[in-house]
């Protein structure tokens, strides 16, 4: 059976994506050596930023047809089974945006401007929104693999290594993404409950 691999730029997801799947009851053996030297393999030969901007620039939509689309060009680039991952923030506030699109947010308007979005409105609530893509080949439908941890908005608080962490606070934490032990925000991350999800598929394939 081919190796399935995990395709992304961000080497921060990477870093969580190994963790969570590791650990747990049912953990699964990932040779980390290979998965590194895939994506850095991948990265080098078929510049995934590039072709992460093509599928983020012109598929819009919502957080599953973005997922969707990226996965499915993963998979015809790769020309074998991959997967992919879509991260989301959503505002209640704001009727569910930035969502996928709050990379760009982000970029322009930093951590303070994340804050300032929500200035004159009551609610700053948000939650936070994995979507892991399974392909099993070019031309094959994508399957999803959602989690969501529901929270708020809070003004930047923990160090800043990893995307909003520091503007993300859990509900009943009271600690935000970035002030919490890798281990305490691998427990209850979005990208835990996904991967959950995704770990039990994999163990079946
Ligand atoms: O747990 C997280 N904690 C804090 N920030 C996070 C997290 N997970 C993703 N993020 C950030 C990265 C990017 O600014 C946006 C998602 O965009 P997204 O397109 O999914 O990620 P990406 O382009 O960095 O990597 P990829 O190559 O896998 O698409 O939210
Ligand atoms: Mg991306």
């Amino acid at each position: 059976m081919s190796k399935l691999i995990f395709v992304t730029g961000n080497a921060n997801k990477l870093k969580e994506v190994k963790a969570i799947l590791s650990a747990g009851s049912t953990p699964i053996d990932i040779d980390s050596e290979s998965l590194d030297s895939k994506y850095a393999l991948f990265r080098r030969d078929l510049p995934f930023r590039y072709v992460s901007r093509i599928l983020v620039d012109e598929v819009q939509g919502s957080t599953q047809e973005v997922a969707k689309a990226k996965c499915r060009r993963a998979a015809e680039l790769l020309k074998g089974p991959c997967i992919t991952e879509d991260t989301a923030l959503c505002f209640e506030a704001l009727g569910g945006l930035p969502g996928p699109y709050i990379k760009h947010f982000l970029e322009k308007l930093g951590h303070e401007g994340i804050n300032n979005m929500l200035v004159g409105f009551e609610s700053k609530k948000a939650w936070a929104l994995c979507t892991f893509a399974y392909c099993a080949g070019p031309g094959e439908e994508p399957i999803l693999f959602e989690g969501r941890t529901d929270g708020a908005i809070v003004p930047a608080r923990g160090p800043a290594k990893f995307g909003w962490d520091p503007v993300f606070e859990p509900a009943g934490t009271g600690l935000t993404y970035a002030e919490m032990p890798a281990e305490q925000k691998n427990l209850l991350s979005h990208r835990y409950k996904a991967l959950e999800k995704l770990r039990v598929y994999i163990q079946s394939l």
